[in-house]
């Protein structure tokens, strides 16, 4: 991208002394991804020493020793961080049909006609395939490879040359003595073998950082592509799965970046000059060295498959021995009280029989394989020796072609083989490709609406208007109808599956109405923009899921600008600062994962905290107080009533008693709202409602609010 005329109207540079500016970044505003990439980019400039880049603001603070670097550069910097940080988070462009999809950058488009398209494009996510980027890494392999080559013919020119007098084309350079030719190639063998050391290194340091470089880029994208994602889609995808496409396909096609393109062109090369070189000396020695080349291609191939199939049993084997021995150990006590360890040795001796079985079996084809390998590449490189040999007996090379025929069979030997495993890392890149295009290509059901909400602004009065909505073919909710005024707190009770949690997850758009519309102070909810619509709205459920961190990082997570005094005050008023100073780190204390470390009611309190630190102005009480004893539910209560003061408070509940004081109450009834009014209208109803309140309360002794003079809604 670039900026052209628009430069001076993107970046601003606000204020500045020596070592620091601040600029202000027109597309920084309300883009944290950007801040982010934008931060990360600069970072790698060794010569600036700290970078703050905040959406809020769309500013951008550089920090740097003025000795080192002039501040016209500064400016420069920031301006590459940006076009780069851009084309990273850019939306994909792409339609979601693969046969419509066409490359933008020409590169990419020639690369994906040579190499699989799908490939050539993952690898290309976030800024294309540069040419730019390739041009270090590329012109490195090819020196690597012309260095490859160029030793050992240095080589059997320095040995040649005691032997066969001297060589006429460097005496025609002026090096006529044996000593001088000597000393010249001596040095140049010392002097090749070191730069091809160094070449070495530095192509592999350059290809991994490409390579690393994608990885990132790669994982950041699909990252924010899986973020956002619309729950549907994420309720149908295994955790695991999405795991496995981030870690192990990323990684795959990782692997293949920082090893086949060098080893292939590399390869290539030496073959092609190697080539040329043996053919100038002798074109049948040429292709005596290349006769075996195809059997090992063969060889290769059928090994790469034979050994896929055998280590696939063998890892079989090993998951199914992994499973007998942790469901032996876990389950110890059971297998003792049957007295069945008989039985479980003969499971583990089968088993290992097995993997003995298919160990061997793998074992064997690789040492036949490596036999015949070796044979074949012997056969390469001695039979073209022998007859080099007999060529220089009766006088058709001279000792010096022979040296070089000597030296080039091997190399080029060596570069002939190794192409399966390039092949098998080619086609394991190719499917992890496919998996991760397939993901990128989705086209997320649930976008933001065009417009910007100010928090402070919005009352908080909510309506639902003839809602139907089903996941599946059948309807969940059907006409649905409710109006909440501001700071009103309702409850919806009703039997289990009435579609309860649907209307909570319908108004922050986890999914979409079929029909009807939602409406916040008069606004449809598809109006708004994703994270400030959900951010209006704080939800305290019963399965509180916790971060494995601190308890102070996880109500933190609230409002991550809040300070250490906003988050101990909220914590005051969730009245948790008694149990976190009985922790023994207090809030520093790690609440292990998924908060297991904590009992249901401290999770219960934490989430409360986070939710009041957000300090949103609607608030959804999913069956809060369910899994706690009456003493912790009427504490759990105390907070709750002082949270949902001056907001609109959506209550769902199984236990009347939690909702009885609400202004008013909906009894749901297979998607339908069956009755509806105050708890004594409800009771003067004499419906469902006044049946379930009257069961309900057979079976509890006593209200637990009216005992502790809470539960005031
Ligand atoms: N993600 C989902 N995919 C498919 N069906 C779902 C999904 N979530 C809920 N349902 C179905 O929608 C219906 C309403 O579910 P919902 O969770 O809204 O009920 P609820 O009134 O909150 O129930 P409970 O009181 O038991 O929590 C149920 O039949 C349920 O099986």
């Amino acid at each position: 991208m670039k900026f052209g005329s628009s430069k001076n109207k993107e970046l601003r540079l606000r204020w500045s002394m020596p070592g620091r500016e601040r600029w202000e970044v027109a597309r920084l505003h309300r883009n944290p991804l950007l801040a982010i990439e934008m931060e990360t980019r600069l970072r790698r400039y060794s010569r600036i020493s700290q970078v703050a880049a905040n959406a809020e603001t769309g500013r951008i603070l550089v920090l740097f020793p003025p000795t080192l670097i002039k501040s016209r550069h500064i400016k420069r910097y920031i301006e590459k961080a940006l076009e780069e940080a851009l084309q990273c988070i850019a939306p994909q462009p792409l339609p979601a049909e693969t046969s419509e999809r066409t490359s933008a950058d020409p590169l990419q488009r020639r690369m994906g006609k040579v190499f699989d398209k799908q490939l050539v494009d993952i690898v290309a996510t976030g800024n294309g395939v540069s040419v730019k980027a390739l041009r270090k890494p590329l012109s490195l392999s090819t020196a690597n490879a012309v260095l490859t080559v160029l030793s050992p013919i240095a080589l059997s020119l320095l040995v040649a040359t005691p032997i066969s007098g001297g060589l006429p084309f460097l005496a025609t350079l002026g090096l006529r003595s044996k000593l001088a030719q000597f000393i010249f190639l001596g040095g140049s063998y010392l002097g090749l073998k070191t730069m091809d050391s160094y070449v070495s290194y530095l192509t592999n340091k350059n290809w991994g950082e490409y390579s690393q470089e994608r990885e990132r880029a790669l994982r950041m994208k699909v990252f924010e592509k899986i973020q956002s994602m619309d729950t549907a889609y994420l309720e149908n995808e295994p955790p695991e799965k999405l795991m496995a496409l981030i870690n192990n396909d990323i990684d795959k096609i990782s692997a293949f970046l920082s090893e086949a393109p060098p080893t292939v062109w590399r390869k290539w090369l030496t073959i092609g000059i190697g080539t040329a070189i043996l053919g100038l000396v002798s074109p049948l020695v040429l292709l005596l060295t290349l006769i075996p080349a195809p059997y090992l291609y063969y060889l290769e191939k059928r090994h790469f498959t034979e050994a896929g199939k055998n280590f696939g049993k063998v890892a079989m084997d090993k998951d199914a021995q992994n499973q007998i021995l942790a469901g032996n150990f876990n389950g110890s006590a059971t297998v003792k009280s049957f007295a069945s360890e008989p039985r479980e040795y003969r499971r583990l001796s089968d088993n290992s029989d097995q993997l003995y079985a298919s160990r061997v079996e793998a074992l064997r084809e690789n040492a036949g394989f490596y036999a015949k390998n070796n044979y074949a590449f012997m056969m390469g490189i001695s039979v073209p020796l022998v007859y080099a040999s007999y060529g220089l007996m009766i006088g058709r090379f001279t000792f010096t072609e022979v040296m070089i025929q000597m030296s080039m069979a091997p190399t080029m030997m060596e570069s002939s083989s190794g192409h399966n495993l390039i092949n098998y890392q080619y086609q394991e890149a190719k499917q992890a490709a496919k998996r991760l295009d397939a993901l990128l290509h989705v086209s997320p059901g649930i976008l933001d609406g065009p417009y910007v909400l100010e928090r402070g602004a919005v009352r908080g009065d909510l309506s639902f208007e003839a809602v139907t909505f089903g996941y599946g073919e059948s309807p969940v909710l059907e006409d649905f109808s409710l109006s909440i005024p501001a700071n009103r707190t309702i409850a919806l009770v009703g039997g289990t599956g009435s579609g309860k949690s649907t209307i909570v997850k319908l108004l922050q758009r986890f999914y979409d109405v079929d029909q009807g519309r939602i409406l916040v102070d008069g606004n449809d909810v598809r109006d708004f923009r994703l994270d400030n619509l959900r951010n209006l709205v704080g939800v305290v459920s019963q399965d509180v899921f916790l971060f494995n961190g601190t308890i102070y990082e996880n109500v933190h997570y609230g409002r991550p600008d809040a300070d250490r005094e906003e988050v101990l005050e909220a914590c005051r008023v969730a009245e948790m600062l008694e149990f976190v100073e009985a922790q023994p780190a207090g809030f520093d204390t790690v609440v292990g994962d998924r908060g297991q470390k904590l009992s249901g009611g401290q999770r219960q309190r934490i989430s409360i905290a986070r939710t009041i630190l957000k300090n949103p102005p609607i608030l959804i009480l999913d069956e809060a107080t369910s899994s706690v004893d009456n003493k912790t539910e009427a504490a759990i209560q105390r907070s709750v009533n002082r949270l949902s003061e001056n907001r609109t408070t959506i209550i769902i509940a199984h236990r009347l008693s939690t909702v009885r004081h609400a202004d008013r109450i909906y009894f749901l009834k297979d998607g339908e709202l069956h009755e509806e009014g105050t708890h004594e209208n409800l009771l003067d109803l004499n419906g469902e409602y006044a049946q379930l309140w009257h069961l309900q309360a057979s079976h509890e002794p006593s209200d637990p609010f009216e005992e502790t003079g809470v539960g005031r809604g």
